[in-house]
């Protein structure tokens, strides 16, 4: 059912749209920088991403890596390191990411810019654009490059929108408005990482379920963070595990264990990262 929910804002008017602009503004840039969640990059990945940067030179931005594991982190590093696509982990919001992107994207673009060199040609900014599925951290990331606040453009008809470049340095010139791609929403675990991480609304998912799936991963991934943060024994079921952080903590109505309370408190404090960083997909090699 929920992933019924999650289609509603990706209908296929949507998609079909989002994929043209894409493919519009593929032909203006020299690279993508892709954004995705640090802990879940498989999940936070556009289904179609490949096929729509047509092989471009890539710059995957792990975001968000202050919320991940380590250790996770740099295996997904490794895992997602190409000849083609390079990879960063980010905290985007206290580091200072401009002169990294800078690096990244030069080194990335060795070779094109070499070859226009030889080719007699004078070098030029290589332009790039930051595409990503919601919440990712492309606005921030944007705003915080640019140093700027990107300017809403009105969507009246008959006002042609033009495309905007912020010049970043005299080797980088960035796009001003992302690139929105939408989820692999048929996917039922990519719905249920897209809630406990806080990239789609509660109203719209079963919280019971999603709770329930993300105390299972803790139990398998990282039980010594339960036990720190909840001081409970641990058992095998996700259900009485719920119900034994509820009796400790007291939340009990009319001599019931509160489940609602009790949900909604422990994804919060998930999401607010009371249990530490916590990295909910781990790549295959590892
Ligand atoms: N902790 C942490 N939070 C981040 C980071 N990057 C972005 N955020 C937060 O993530 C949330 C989403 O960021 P946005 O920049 O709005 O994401 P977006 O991809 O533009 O989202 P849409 O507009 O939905 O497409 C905001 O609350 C940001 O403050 C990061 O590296 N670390």
């Amino acid at each position: 059912m929920e992933n019924d929910k999650i289609r509603i804002q990706w209908f296929p008017g949507h998609m079909t749209k989002a994929k043209r602009e894409m493919q519009d503004k593929m032909k203006m840039v020299d690279l993508v920088i892709e954004l995705r969640d640090a802990r879940i990059p498989n999940a936070s990945k556009n289904p179609m991403i490949e096929e729509l940067i047509q092989q471009k030179p890539r710059l995957i931005i792990l975001s968000k890596k202050d919320k991940a594991d380590a250790a996770i982190t740099k295996a997904w590093i490794q895992t997602l390191s190409n000849a083609s696509t390079m990879v960063l982990a980010l905290d985007i919001i206290t580091e200072n990411i401009t002169p990294k992107i800078v690096k990244a994207v030069q080194t990335l673009m060795q070779a094109k810019i070499e070859r226009m060199i030889r080719r007699g040609m004078k070098p030029r900014a290589m332009r790039a654009m930051v595409v990503g599925v919601p919440n990712v951290g492309k606005s921030t990331f944007i705003n915080k490059i640019s140093k700027k606040k990107i300017a809403v453009t009105g969507d009246r008809p008959g006002v042609t929108k033009s495309l905007q470049w912020s010049k970043i340095n005299k080797d980088l010139e960035l796009l001003d408005t992302p690139g929105v791609l939408w989820p692999k929403f048929e996917d039922e675990r990519v719905g249920i990482l897209l809630a406990i991480t806080g990239a789609i609304r509660d109203e719209i998912l079963p919280l019971e379920e999603i709770a329930a799936w993300a105390m299972r991963y803790l139990l398998q991934h990282h039980a010594q963070a339960l036990t720190k943060r909840y001081d409970i024994a641990l058992c095998s079921d996700p259900y009485e595990m719920l119900n034994r952080i509820a009796q400790k903590r007291g939340y009990m109505r009319n001599h019931e264990i509160d489940e609602k309370r009790t949900i909604e408190t422990f994804l919060r404090e998930l999401r607010d990262d009371k249990l530490g960083p916590i990295s909910w997909e781990v790549p295959d090699a590892v």
